[in-house]
């Protein structure tokens, strides 16, 4: 018997951060949006714990971790022992999110087995006890359960869905070299030492968001850890002047990065940038809408 369960990635379309808290966790008031991007992952019955990787051309497995690293194989272990029962499975995941690029991969792949080994092993587990492991897992791990686009505060775990009347395209732009989350965070407290304890609200956002107008959505992107990103990583800023030259309406990083994300006004409009792109010399352009589901069983 076997399950499949597929999650997106995320994007943050806005993400105001604040100084960082007592225990190092920075608060958040961030919009996520769940876009076109997933990862698939199948868990078939089996007596002892197990997991293969399978990457897409323009990922490097080797940034996967292959053993108890894995966030797959925490999540499994996390819901086991909840339940207070083995956890046993073979995991196969198919990723096509990129790894360390700030589009939230393992949180997508840890929401999916979550889901999975709920089905799989039969627990029917409530919806507030699965969000509830999944924040202890990661940060951004409910939203990836949840999907859609939401609202994110506290470190970014307490989700709720918001209106979002749009379909919207965006190109990706992925880097060879993924970026660290929590050096980009660390980077965001040296060069913010001002940075205040309540995060920039996300409420301009949530307004554009409303009127499904992409030139609205454009001008009320913001993020927070764009700056530190783009000190990290210069090329990133040329990325986004180039993306915008080519006729997208707004680039952003993604989240820590390095991923950058475009806003463009139609189907159209996504191809002839990411076209326009990939004649610059990017050599991985994604295309993708969203919103789209969180994790959920493929027929
Ligand atoms: C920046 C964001 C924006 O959505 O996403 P990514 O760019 O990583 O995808 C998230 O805040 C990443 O969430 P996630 O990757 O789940 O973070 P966690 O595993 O919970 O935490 C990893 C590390 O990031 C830092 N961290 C994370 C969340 C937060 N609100 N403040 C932090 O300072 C801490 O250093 C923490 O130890
Ligand atoms: N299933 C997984 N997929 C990707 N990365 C994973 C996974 N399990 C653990 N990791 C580790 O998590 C780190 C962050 O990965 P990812 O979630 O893709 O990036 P981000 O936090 O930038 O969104 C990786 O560098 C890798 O070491």
């Amino acid at each position: 018997m076997s399950i499949t369960v597929r999650a997106a990635a995320k994007i943050n379309l806005h993400l105001g951060v604040g100084r960082a808290r007592e225990d190092g966790f920075h608060p958040l008031d961030t919009v996520y949006q769940a876009i076109g991007i997933h990862d698939d992952l199948t868990l078939t019955a089996a007596e002892g714990l197990s997991l293969d990787t399978l990457v897409a051309d323009h990922i490097d497995p080797a940034g996967v971790p292959s053993g108890a690293d894995n966030i797959v194989l925490r999540a499994a272990r996390l819901l086991a022992q909840h339940a207070g029962r083995p956890a046993a499975g073979a995991f196969e995941v198919r990723k096509d999110i990129p790894v360390a690029g700030g589009m939230a991969g393992g949180s997508a792949d840890a929401a999916a087995a979550l889901v999975a080994c709920d089905r799989l092993w039969d627990l029917e587990t409530p919806d507030d006890v699965l969000l509830a492991l999944a924040a202890e897992l990661g940060s951004d791990i409910p939203f990836s359960l949840v999907g859609g686009t939401a609202r994110g505060v506290g470190r970014g775990e307490v989700v709720t869905p918001v209106d979002d009347r749009g379909s919207w395209w965006w190109v990706a732009v992925p880097s060879p070299e993924g970026l660290s989350t929590p050096m980009v965070y660390r980077h965001f407290d040296t060069l913010r030492p001002d940075a205040t304890e309540v995060p920039a609200s996300a409420e301009p956002l949530l307004a554009a968001l409303a009127t499904g107008e992409p030139l609205q959505l454009a001008r009320a992107l913001h993020n927070d850890l764009q700056e530190p990103a783009i000190d990290l990583r210069p090329e990133l800023g040329d990325l986004i002047v180039r993306g915008e030259s080519e006729g997208a309406l707004r680039g952003l990083v993604s989240g820590s990065g390095p991923t950058v994300v475009f806003l463009c006004d139609s189907a159209d409009g996504a191809r002839a940038t990411a076209v326009g792109l990939a004649g610059a010399g990017h050599d991985v352009v994604l295309t993708a809408t969203g919103p789209v589901a969180g994790a959920h069983v493929l027929a």
